[in-house]
């Protein structure tokens, strides 16, 4: 299956608390940012380029390369918004590109194969949506997401307070695709300083080459 266009955004826009606060993606893990390693593993599989979503001041990610889009939405915090944003943005800016592909700003080790699993299980299952698995958990902000669901999930968040993923993939029977959790589960996401610091012995054991997942569990 050839796999549709599509445009990446790295979710940044949340509070990083358990983190003590500030910009996770911003972090130096080894010799680069989270933000860095997030979009050389998902830009390459985004044939529309790539955004990212923030709040505040833009400026702080100015090493970026590609539009950083805020949340649209006030008094809506959760990543939801960030996914509108993109769709809008994506709506707005490439009329022709009918998908976004979501991730995680703290998630350092996506797969490879990310994007392209994704639409193959959505197209498996004819629906307009699919999120990603390991472990037996699914992993809600990563997905691919059509443009067109924009108007529901506009909906959902102001008219009926939605907040949590869950609920509204739901309501679309996301397809799921699975990866293997073995050699590092690929959606390890760092919450803690405690995961960062579990990252750092990972990075230091890659010996500075990417590690590869591609493998179904
Ligand atoms: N746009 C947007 N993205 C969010 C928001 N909250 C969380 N996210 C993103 O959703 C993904 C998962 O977020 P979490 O790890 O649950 O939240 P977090 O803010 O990063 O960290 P905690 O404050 O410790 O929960 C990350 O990529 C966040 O940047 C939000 O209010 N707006």
């Amino acid at each position: 299956m050839s796999v549709p266009p599509t445009l990446g955004v790295i979710l940044a826009g949340g509070l990083s608390r358990r983190m003590g606060g500030g910009d996770k993606p911003l972090l130096r893990l080894g010799d680069k940012t989270l933000l860095e390693r997030v979009a050389e593993r998902l830009r390459p599989q985004c044939a529309a380029g790539l955004i990212l979503n923030a709040n505040g001041d833009a400026g702080r990610f100015r090493a970026f390369t590609g539009f950083v889009v805020p949340d649209s939405i006030p008094d809506a915090p959760g990543p939801l918004a960030g996914v509108l944003a993109a769709l809008d943005f994506c709506a707005a800016h490439h009329p022709d590109v009918p998908y976004v592909a979501s991730v995680a700003g703290d998630t350092p080790f996506l797969p490879h194969d990310l994007v392209a699993r994704l639409h193959a299980a959505r197209a498996r299952d004819g629906v307009e949506m699919a999120v990603a698995a390991s472990g037996g958990q699914l992993h809600f902000v990563n997905g691919v997401w059509a443009v067109g669901l924009r108007h529901d999930l506009r909906a959902a968040l102001v008219e009926r307070g939605l907040r949590r993923v869950g609920m509204w993939i739901a309501r679309h029977n996301a397809a799921e695709a699975a990866w293997a959790t073995e050699p590092v589960d690929p959606f390890l996401n760092l919450n803690t300083p405690e995961d960062f610091f579990a990252a750092e012995r990972l990075v230091a054991g890659e010996g500075g080459l990417p590690i590869q997942y591609s493998s179904e569990p």
